[in-house]
């Protein structure tokens, strides 16, 4: 049983217009810790019948949600803000008992999602128009920004709380009532948040949580349903684009976050020390499983050995185990199926002549724990030159030139972070404006906070979360043309 100073945000109902539901069905589904393989809490398991009615009470309190001050919804975001800072300790050890990642992983999660709420609590107060000069002096030309609506999501289970606030303190700050659908092997973070939501202040309707194991089902509703306005997904490239497919009939506005395959480059002239330690960090977080995680480390000729001998001894460091221990780099993987899939990426390489320099691997630990593995000598003919592996393997790929580094570099469908280590300026500046990707890490392994705007092009989705730039996600241009100015 998780232990927990404020019990309270353990839930296992769903949290629709202000109420704690159950199915209607009366159906629940089981939350497992991927550690143990224990039941943490059965859920309510909701579906398209609930999913509607949340959509319902979302459009019923939005007019008046739109019509609240912007002080006021700004000062709601910041009681939310402070009180998910101040159960930062109870909502960690529900998201590593769900999900699995060490304990000071989950801890930073909470805070960096705790972020993008103080954020958009401030940044809410500078939704700004425009006046454009007019074609003749008797008219006069404006621009007004206003909310788009209801706005609902489709979250996955590897940053379980941080990426629903980063999809709704954007939505609520701009005036939209929020339906989130978190994914069904990590829902409770999602539910703690609605718990602080009430108690921040949210008005009913305006934050909801429809919690269930029938994604598509719930899917279909969001994305058919002509009351939502806005549909924002992070999750795998396949499942975004069915479902934007799906919100073409009602022409919703979309956000898609999806997969990424990102390139991480060490030249000649880094500082080698440094780039394994980026490398180390962006890939083995959370057990390999963030789209940002590096997928493919490239290598120039002249420091391969350096980097491969260095980069090999630090991934041999790392110490595997339960996230709720104390020392733990890496925790479980989310389930067997994400371990087997690792795994046959592993094995497609080293059939197709991958040497093993880490040879980690499934661990006896459990079911869903697997050893860092590095692997040496790969090329593009591997799977896993073009899949997003999604786990704790880092493949090095040898190049020697710098086009060599940003063609193979570019050479996937995807566009979402890529990261370099160099010195030289020129080169800096050549290859951070060469690489395809929405988001380029110089010098540094870790790039995601809530000031930068998060996303990226290609077939790793549209739109930007975080920053500035996030707020416009959720508002719509409104073009007023005053006529009649010189009568
Ligand atoms: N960009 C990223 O951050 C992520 C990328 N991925 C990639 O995807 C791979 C598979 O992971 P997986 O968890 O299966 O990712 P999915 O894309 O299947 O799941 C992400 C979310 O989408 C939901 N979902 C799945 N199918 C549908 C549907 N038809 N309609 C509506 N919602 C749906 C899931 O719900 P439910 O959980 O209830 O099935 C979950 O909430 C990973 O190995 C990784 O490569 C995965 C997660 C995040
Ligand atoms: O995997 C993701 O979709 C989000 C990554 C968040 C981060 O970079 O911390």
């Amino acid at each position: 049983m998780l232990k927990l100073t404020n019990p309270a945000l353990l839930r296992s109902q769903s949290y629709i217009n202000g109420q704690w539901i159950d199915a209607d069905s009366g159906a629940t589904f089981d939350v497992l810790d991927p550690a143990t393989g224990k039941v943490v809490a059965s859920i309510a398991d909701l579906g398209a019948n609930e999913t509607r009615r949340a959509i319902e009470a979302a459009h019923q309190a939005w007019p008046s949600w739109r019509d609240t001050t912007v002080k006021e919804r700004a000062k709601i975001l910041s009681r939310w803000y402070d009180l998910i800072i101040a159960n930062v300790d109870d909502l960690a050890a529900i998201l590593t008992a769900e999900q699995g990642k060490p304990l000071t992983e989950a801890k930073t999660e909470i805070i960096y999602g705790a972020n993008y709420v103080e954020w958009f609590s401030e940044e809410a107060k500078r939704i700004y128009g425009d006046i454009i000069s007019p074609p003749s002096n008797d008219k006069r030309l404006l621009v007004i920004k206003q909310s788009v609506g209801v706005a609902c999501s489709v979250t996955p289970w590897n940053f379980p709380s941080a990426m629903i606030a980063r999809k709704m303190a954007p939505a609520i700050a701009a005036g939209c009532p929020f339906i989130a659908k978190p994914a069904s092997e990590t829902p409770l973070s999602a539910l703690a948040l609605a718990v602080l939501a009430e108690e921040a202040g949210v008005p009913a309707g305006v934050f909801n949580i429809v919690a269930g194991e029938k994604a598509p089902a719930i899917g279909a509703e969001m994305t058919s349903n002509p009351m939502v306005r806005k549909f924002t997904f992070t999750g795998s490239t396949a499942v975004g684009k069915l479902l934007q497919a799906q919100c073409a009939a009602t022409m919703k506005k979309t956000s898609m976050e999806l997969g990424g395959n990102a390139p991480f480059i060490v030249f000649d002239d880094a500082d080698i020390d440094e780039a394994v330690k980026g490398a180390i960090v962006c890939k083995y977080r959370n057990a390999g499983q963030t789209c940002v995680c590096a997928n493919r480390i490239f290598v120039q000729e002249g420091v391969y050995e350096e980097f491969a001998q260095k980069f090999s001894e630090a991934a041999n460091k790392l110490s595997l185990g339960n996230g709720f221990d104390s020392g733990i780099d890496v925790g479980p993987m989310i389930t067997t199926k994400a371990v087997k899939k690792t795994e046959s990426l592993v094995e497609d390489a080293i059939q197709k002549g991958a040497k093993t320099l880490v040879a980690g691997g499934p661990s006896t630990m459990g079911e869903c724990f697997y050893s860092p593995v590095v692997l040496g000598n790969t090329t593009d003919q591997m799977k896993l030159f073009k899949e997003e592996i999604f786990g704790p393997v880092a493949p090095l790929y040898k190049f020697s030139s710098e086009e060599e580094a940003i063609r193979m570099a570019n050479d996937t469908e995807f566009g979402l972070a890529s990261y370099f280590y160099a010195r030289d300026i020129g080169r800096i500046w050549r290859v951070a404006e060469g690489l395809e990707y929405g988001m380029v890490g110089i010098n540094e392994g870790i790039i995601s906070n809530e000031r930068a705007p998060f996303g990226g092009v290609k077939e790793s989705g549209q739109g930007r979360e975080g920053s500035r730039y996030g707020l416009e996600d959720y508002l719509e241009i409104k073009y007023l043309c005053i006529g009649g100015i010189d009568k």
